[in-house]
């Protein structure tokens, strides 16, 4: 279970803005707040789609959940474990992919995440299984000796995802993890976050393709300006667009930006 409750969270800026020119209201004096209130929930067997415009605070609050980054108030629970007062304990329970792929160029797909396995400590038979289990789940094994900077986009996406879940985590966060791929890579993806569903292993993850939350997800959470704006299932979602999921999103955000 995935429990994320009130978060806020603001960076400071280097230079303090003129208030005349302020463009966005999140810009304070020195500071901008990235994420204002977000909470939404996520149970085993659920896939939640973390929905929003371009700057809306997504990476942020999945940067939070994942514990790369503190909150100012508010906290999370993963699986029970608070992520502010335990962040280690947390990290343990998390695959998190992170828009950025993290692998090391120089290194196979398949060397890049045995190393990500063993510093999860995990005993070298039960790795090389999981890589075997991963490498045939993600189509990865023609290309499992290959450098990974000699790859595509979409084979270092497969290898990022398989480096984010080596260890077998109770709980998986991916930041757009469909984003500039093929259709059949996407489709790929999509069927490995449908196996985890199947594995009752709670998934939230960040996109702009509304397809992908139609066909997959059980609950949308719509974040607008830093804050949540919409959270319920994606029956109820699809209902706000009179059964049209783009509507539905089109709707949502005008009506908070006309409030
Ligand atoms: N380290 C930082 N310092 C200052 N501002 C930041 C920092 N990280 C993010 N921001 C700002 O916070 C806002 C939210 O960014 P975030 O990356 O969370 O949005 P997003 O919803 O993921 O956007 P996108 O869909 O474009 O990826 C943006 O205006 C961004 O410029």
């Amino acid at each position: 279970m995935i429990e994320v409750k009130n978060l806020f969270k603001r960076f400071r800026q280097a230079k303090k803005s003129d208030p005349s020119r302020r463009r966005d209201a999140r810009e304070g004096d020195g500071y901008f707040q990235a994420v204002r209130d977000v909470s939404f929930h996520c149970a085993p067997g659920e896939v939640l789609g973390l929905l929003g415009p371009n700057g809306a605070g997504k990476t942020t609050t999945l940067r939070l959940l994942a514990t790369a980054l503190k909150p100012d108030q508010g906290t999370a629970f993963v699986n029970g474990v608070d992520i502010v007062a335990e962040p280690m304990q947390a990290r343990r329970q998390i695959g998190f992919l992170s828009g950025t792929t993290g692998l090391y160029g120089r290194l196979t797909g398949r060397e890049n995440v045995e190393y990500f396995g063993r510093l999860h400590g995990m005993d070298e038979a039960r790795l090389q299984r999981r890589c075997d289990e991963l490498f045939e789940q993600l189509q990865l094994h023609d290309f499992a000796h290959k450098r990974t900077d000699e790859m595509s986009t979409g084979m270092k996406q497969k290898c990022s995802i398989a480096r984010a879940v080596v260890h077998d985590p109770k709980v998986i966060i991916l930041d757009e993890p469909t984003s500039g791929l093929d259709v059949m890579a996407a489709k790929v993806l999509l069927d490995f976050m449908a196996d985890c569903k199947r594995r009752q292993i709670p998934l939230i993850f960040s996109t702009h393709h509304l397809h992908e939350v139609d066909k997959l997800c059980d609950r949308v959470c719509v974040i607008n300006g830093g804050t949540t704006v919409f959270n319920d299932t994606t029956g109820a979602f699809r209902q706000r667009g009179g059964g049209d999921i783009f509507d539905a999103f089109i709707g949502v955000i005008n009506e908070r930006s006309a409030a």
